[in-house]
């Protein structure tokens, strides 16, 4: 049994909370979108306001990528949604980092630097391994408890997500409780289950598609965006080139020949689109799959009106719906009908989930909202939801027995 914040003695405690503020950065280096900063307002309101010194550790980016920046802007904005004063350091373990943590008041929040600017922290390492690197080393000393409420970082063994429960006493905070409340569940679920899988992550989602439909977890799936595009063409399909041309270039070929395998060993349960949309003459133009190819220069972006019809009948009757990725290219307004109409049916049925957090942001540019569960993960929410375990929770039950 893992144990929260409720378990938690916190007066006057020194606490280390890993968050996953890791955000979509614009071109001049700010925040471009606080989604996942919000997320974590009320586990480091609670803590200050029952007195905690917090120590916030966070990743932002990728080494080497344009987002892999630091976390001085987030410092800033958790300081506006906490309103309360919340300072950065550019220091993660170092003696600076050490002593802003040592010189944390009752309530107060200091903001510690990318962990990721260190390159152990984007390793992946067992628990007790991960517990030697010199992130955790250096700061363990100086902390009392350590709260993860990373769930969207907890698919990964990195040491601030998983060595820090082996030193110090591991709790989870309210955003990891939450989405290990309703995806932690996904069997329970009522039934028909439904798994609608689009977006353009196409392995990914023919892993999660294998696991549930061997594991008996799913009655049915439905397939849009580029993995429904990649099915179509595992059915025989001719998409024409540019469609064809963007998997390959998107290095998803091989996948046409696993959809294929899934189609032979699962087909009646596979969903795939009835047509699909294309631009023609600057305009949305649907076209049946029995009339394709298009012409030159026409990829299919969204699922066409006969899918919509087609997949809604169908989600009439589920119990539970598990969402994740876009059913077109959701950021052009000709091709987001298919997304908005999709995740709208979806809002109907008893149990709606929906998984990523990209899908997440186009679902609030679209304005379509009433879910029972938008998952903060992405990586993170489809291992759950192929009740797949997560190394950073597995760390915390491990160790829960032994917190003091
Ligand atoms: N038919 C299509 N052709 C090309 N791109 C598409 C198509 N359908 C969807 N996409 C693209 O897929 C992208 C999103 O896919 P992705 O798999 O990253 O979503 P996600 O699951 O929400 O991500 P995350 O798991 O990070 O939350 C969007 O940028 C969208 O434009
Ligand atoms: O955005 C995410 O999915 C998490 O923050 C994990 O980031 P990563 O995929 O770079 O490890």
């Amino acid at each position: 049994m893992i144990e929260t914040l409720d378990d938690l003695d916190v007066d006057g405690a020194t606490v280390g909370v890993r968050v996953d503020v890791n955000s979509p950065i614009a071109d001049d280096g700010s925040l471009a979108d606080d989604a996942r900063l919000r997320a974590h307002v009320d586990t480091l309101s609670e803590l200050c306001e029952r007195g905690a010194r917090v120590a916030v550790l966070a990743h932002q980016g990728r080494p080497g990528g344009d987002e892999f920046v630091s976390l001085e802007s987030h410092a800033a904005r958790l300081a506006e949604l906490l309103d309360r004063p919340v300072d950065h350091v550019d220091a993660t373990f170092s003696d600076a980092a050490r002593d802003a943590v040592r010189s944390l008041e009752d309530g107060d929040c200091v903001v510690l630097e990318n962990t990721r600017f260190y390159s152990e922290e984007y390793m992946e390492f067992d628990p007790d391994r991960a517990a030697r690197t010199h992130l955790v080393t250096g700061l363990a000393p100086v902390l009392d408890a350590y709260v993860n409420d990373a769930f969207a970082a907890a698919h990964r063994s990195q040491p601030s997500l998983v060595g820090f429960p082996r030193v110090v006493p591991g709790y989870a905070g309210r955003v990891m409780e939450a989405e290990l409340d309703v995806l932690g569940s996904i069997e329970e679920t009522p039934e028909p289950r439904i798994y609608a899988l689009g977006g353009a992550k196409v392995s990914d989602s023919i892993d999660v598609a294998w696991s549930v439909l061997e594991k008996g977890l799913a009655d049915q799936i439905l397939t849009t965006g580029v993995v429904g595009n990649v099915f179509l063409i595992a059915d025989g399909v001719d998409l024409g080139d540019d469609s064809s041309d963007f998997i390959y270039d998107q290095g998803y070929w091989d996948e046409i020949d696993r959809a294929a395998d899934l189609l032979d060993a699962y087909g009646e349960q596979i969903a795939l689109p009835r047509d699909v949309a294309v631009s023609r003459d600057g305009d949305r133009h649907e076209i049946g799959i029995n009339t394709l190819p298009p012409q030159d220069g026409e990829a299919a972006m969204d699922i066409g009106t006969s899918t919509l019809e087609y997949y809604r009948r169908l989600l009439e009757d589920a119990g539970t719906v598990i969402l994740n990725g876009p059913a077109g290219v959701f950021e052009d307004d000709t091709f987001a009908h298919g997304t908005r109409e999709l995740y709208e049916a979806a809002t109907a049925v008893p149990t709606s989930i929906v998984g990523g957090g990209d899908t997440a942001s186009a679902l609030r540019h679209l304005g379509v909202d009433g879910f029972t569960h938008i998952s903060t993960g992405g990586g993170a929410a489809l291992r759950m939801l192929t009740a797949e375990p997560l190394p950073a929770v597995t760390v915390l039950d491990d160790e829960s027995d032994t917190n003091g």
